[in-house]
């Protein structure tokens, strides 16, 4: 089984401007993600960031090198963050075995040259979410569970956003080159991640959304704060952010999802804000 993988260069924010509902999808839109049996990875030229998923069923998938890297092996230059959204899997770096639970995190660091997904069954497979970034150190593999993630309570009810999030992948919890993760959960009722909106001109970002229930939907707001743009998205499905873009959704029900970025700094909170009633 090998490991897939599609590009996706990057767009000016004047030439998006003219771009219709179908061509928004195919630059920014990632919807080939978490098929069982198969990595596959999306290399975005932000930031030469990769978003991809391992779904390993009957037997372990090993990630191999790509041909778009020309490296000897995934990891030469880059690090690698899996956050595990399904069932108990294990996840092997040089002979050492990583158990993730669900909603557990692993950072793996540049250098590992054997790395392998399973998943304890295969009826309730694992599903590792994964972001890729180049690295120029290496720093030392480390599992992140539940309980060792920085937790924020942002929003409020009245204003429909509120939510927890929670600091997986930061410089806090972990020795990382530039990469970012966290996961976001909406709390019932509210809708809104990400409002007020932000952008961060030194780093691209991700959003991977999932635990959107099948009949519902969010609506994904990107583009320069005075020129917005929207993209409707299903469950398990992924967004590319430039770093000119806002990254924004409202949903039509609660939902999670995974954010992943890098860029110029490790600076968490190096956001520019948006006034609400200036967005367009
Ligand atoms: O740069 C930071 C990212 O956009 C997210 O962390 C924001 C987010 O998850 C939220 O406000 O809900
Ligand atoms: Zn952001």
């Amino acid at each position: 089984m090998q490991t897939t993988f599609e590009v996706r260069y990057a767009a000016s924010p004047n030439d998006v401007k003219s771009y219709d509902t179908q061509k928004l999808r195919n630059e920014f839109l990632i919807d080939s993600l978490m098929k069982p049996n198969a990595i596959h990875f999306v290399y975005t030229h932000y930031d030469r960031y990769m978003a991809g998923s391992a779904v390993p069923t009957n037997s372990p998938l090993k990630l191999e090198t790509v041909d778009v890297l020309k490296s000897e092996f995934f990891l030469e230059r880059r690090e690698l963050g899996i956050i595990n959204v399904g069932e108990q899997g294990t996840v092997s770096v040089d002979g050492t075995d990583y158990v993730l639970d669900h909603k557990e995190a692993l950072y793996v660091g540049q250098g590992n040259k054997d790395i392998t997904f399973s998943s304890t069954s295969a009826d309730k497979p694992a599903k590792f979410y994964l972001n890729s970034a180049p690295a120029h150190k290496a720093f030392p593999t480390k599992k992140i569970g539940t309980d060792d993630v920085e937790v924020i309570e942002l929003g409020a009810p009245e204003t429909a956003n509120a939510r927890t999030l929670r600091k997986y992948i930061v410089n806090t919890v972990v020795d990382v080159c530039q990469l970012q993760m966290g996961m976001t959960t909406l709390k019932p009722g509210s809708s809104w991640n990400t409002m007020p909106a932000h952008t961060h001109d030194r780093r691209m970002e991700v959003y991977f959304y999932f635990e959107v229930p099948e009949d519902q939907a969010v609506c994904h707001f990107m583009g320069q704060p005075q020129e917005t743009r929207h993209i409707w998205m299903a469950n398990d499905q992924a967004v590319i952010s430039p770093p000119w873009s806002i990254h924004s959704g409202s949903g039509t029900s609660s939902y999670t999802f995974i954010w992943g970025m890098a860029g110029e700094n490790l600076d968490y909170g190096d956001m520019d804000h948006c006034k609400i009633n200036e967005l367009r």
